[in-house]
């Protein structure tokens, strides 16, 4: 049913409609080139939408951290444009960049100094920061970041999720309307990572976008709600973290005492990859959808214990929009 104009509808005539806010990240075949023949960054066409949690994936060596770089102005395209929060970069970099927390190269503390004398001497070096509520400020990004109770202890006894935390704080001495995390759970073990993802997902919540790269595609999946995937400098493809999960079916696990019937009704609906198992059959689904598979295996008489699919997963999606394994080198 239309919305706009039918009644019953449940969208109030009056009601304002929701604002519309502008993409945070735009580029329009942005790429960068090493030397003579080194293509880092190939054509790239990226758009981040405002308040997402965008994961920005690729294996080593795919161009994630070239293109963050020309996205905060770092470095120059060799072609194409990026814009960053309504900005052309770099050309608009003095104006955007004090909206942008930028945590690139890991953080950079120092050790002997507390976490909150850390703060202190980056806020400081911050001209436009009123030195007169430099406290509060401290003390909220300590707190935001789960800090607040260590922030008088020495840098260097933090563990390194704490240290992370820390780089993460830097980042928020001031509001920001773009938060760029460069592969942030680098190094950390597990409890870290752990850490650092509730994090992303509180700062989420307070409604800062996101973008962080990673080559670590469970990450992707457990914190981000959009995701853009990258393969040897080009963009292979973006969308919702769903969507992109979706548009790959997962591989069909069915337990039967019949798997030899079973693998030729598969067969012949044209499933591929179709193989027995101790506990019954497998196979790859393509287009066939499976409550199809299902019906035809049960018209076959075949005794089905269990059906289900598995997978469907951003690896998944990698594998079959690429034909490489993630872990692919360049
Ligand atoms: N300053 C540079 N000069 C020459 N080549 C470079 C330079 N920086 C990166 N490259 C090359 O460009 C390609 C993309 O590198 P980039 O660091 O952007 O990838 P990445 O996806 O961030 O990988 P990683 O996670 O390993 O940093 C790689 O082949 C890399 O060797």
């Amino acid at each position: 049913m239309s919305t706009s104009t039918a009644a019953g509808t449940t969208a109030r005539p009056d009601a304002p409609a929701p604002p519309q806010r502008e993409p945070v990240v735009v580029t329009r075949g942005l790429s960068k080139r090493y030397g003579r023949d080194r293509l880092a960054v190939d054509g790239l066409d990226l758009v981040v939408p405002a308040g997402s949690v965008f994961g920005f994936l690729g294996p080593n060596g795919s161009g994630k951290t070239t293109t963050i770089r020309m996205l905060m102005g770092l470095i120059r395209p060799t072609s194409g444009t990026a814009s960053v929060l309504g900005g052309p970069m770099p050309g608009a970099a003095g104006a955007v960049l004090p909206r942008v927390g930028a945590l690139i190269e890991g953080p950079a503390h120092y050790g002997f100094l507390t976490g909150r004398e850390n703060l202190a001497r980056l806020d400081a070096a911050d001209r436009t920061a009123d030195p007169a509520t430099r406290t509060a400020r401290i003390d909220d990004a300590l707190a935001r970041v789960g800090l607040a109770a260590v922030g008088g202890r020495k840098a260097r006894t933090y563990s390194l999720g704490m240290k992370q935390r820390l780089g993460i704080a830097s980042a928020l001495l001031r509001p920001r309307d773009l938060l760029v995390l460069d592969e942030p759970t680098n190094g950390l073990d597990p409890q870290g990572m752990r850490e650092i993802r509730a994090l992303i997902r509180t700062l989420a919540a307070d409604g800062t976008t996101v973008f962080l790269s990673s080559h670590l595609l469970d990450e992707i999946e457990q914190v981000c709600t959009h995701a853009a995937v990258m393969s040897r400098g080009r963009l292979v493809t973006q969308g919702t973290v769903d969507d992109l999960r979706s548009a790959v079916r997962g591989r069909l696990v069915v337990e039967t005492p019949d798997a030899g019937r079973a693998a030729l009704v598969l067969a012949e609906l044209k499933a591929t990859s179709v193989r027995t198992t101790p506990t019954g059959v497998e196979a790859e689904l393509g287009d066939l959808a499976p409550e199809a598979a299902c019906a035809a295996l049960v018209r076959a008489d075949v005794r089905v214990r269990s059906f289900g699919t598995s997978g469907g997963s951003l690896e998944d999606a990698f594998v079959a929009l690429t034909g490489e394994g993630f872990d692919v080198e360049d």
